[in-house]
């Protein structure tokens, strides 16, 4: 497989969705069917409909294995059905979240362990890691302040209720993550303005996805 693997990473409200957004668009006109992206949870049909389970606000009794397997079954599909097949193409994939995702909110949030939700992966995954991880660095309370500010009250996931300790918990889960990976996760300072946190994600992957960039 020569296509590249991109993930990007990081608490709530660190401005993945917007950098990505801007991103893309450039893209798009310079790789057109070169360029696939997805998210998770999510990605295709199936993952999504997984998505609005874990998600709906409904579901206050979800067990936290429980919500780690369907967040395992729908990177399962995402990596199945539309990462691997692109990659396969030579195409770049650009994927929101991914399999760190679980290990910092599963594992450091919900208190799983880390180690535990990595190895449950496994059967989802058999290995497979992205080529390059940008992960966007932001204290917890200034995520969650711009997501407050920015939000409207019927705007609000299940995940987004939870406590500050649940998210000091996710924050430092992510930063074992960086500093037990510092090959494939590269760090963006996201308490930028969104051009220089754009700026800085650019020159990262003219570095390490070159050929795409061109
Ligand atoms: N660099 C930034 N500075 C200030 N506000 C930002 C910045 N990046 C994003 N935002 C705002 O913060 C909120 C959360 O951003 P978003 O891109 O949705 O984050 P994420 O996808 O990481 O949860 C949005 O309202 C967005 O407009
Ligand atoms: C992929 C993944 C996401 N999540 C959480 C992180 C987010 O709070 C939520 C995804 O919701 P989303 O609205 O996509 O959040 P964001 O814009 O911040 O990426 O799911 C996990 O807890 N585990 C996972 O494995």
């Amino acid at each position: 497989m020569s296509g590249k693997f991109v993930t990007f990473e990081g608490p709530d409200g660190a401005g993945k969705t917007t950098v990505l957004n801007r991103l893309l668009s450039n893209l798009e006109n310079k790789l057109g069917d070169r360029l696939v992206t997805s998210r998770e949870p999510g990605g295709n049909n199936i993952a999504e409909s997984i998505r609005n389970v874990i998600l709906d606000r409904e579901n206050t009794k979800m067990d936290s294995r429980t919500e780690a397997l369907l967040y395992a079954a729908s990177r399962r599909q995402n990596i199945v059905q539309t990462v691997k097949p692109a990659l396969e193409k030579q195409k770049l994939v650009i994927c929101d979240r991914f399999l760190d995702s679980s290990i910092a909110y599963q594992g450091g949030g919900r208190m799983i362990g880390e180690s535990l939700v990595y190895e449950m992966n496994q059967f989802a995954t058999e290995g497979f890691l992205p080529d390059l991880t940008i992960y966007f660095d932001i204290p917890v309370e200034v995520g969650l302040q711009r997501i407050a500010k920015n939000r409207k009250s019927d705007d609000i996931d299940r995940l987004d209720v939870e406590t500050i300790d649940f998210h000091k918990r996710v924050h430092h889960a992510y930063q074992e993550i960086v500093k037990n990976n510092p090959k494939r996760v590269k760090v963006v300072d996201a308490t930028q303005s969104i051009d220089d946190v754009y700026s800085d994600v650019v020159s990262i992957m003219n570095k390490y996805v070159k050929k795409f960039m061109e």
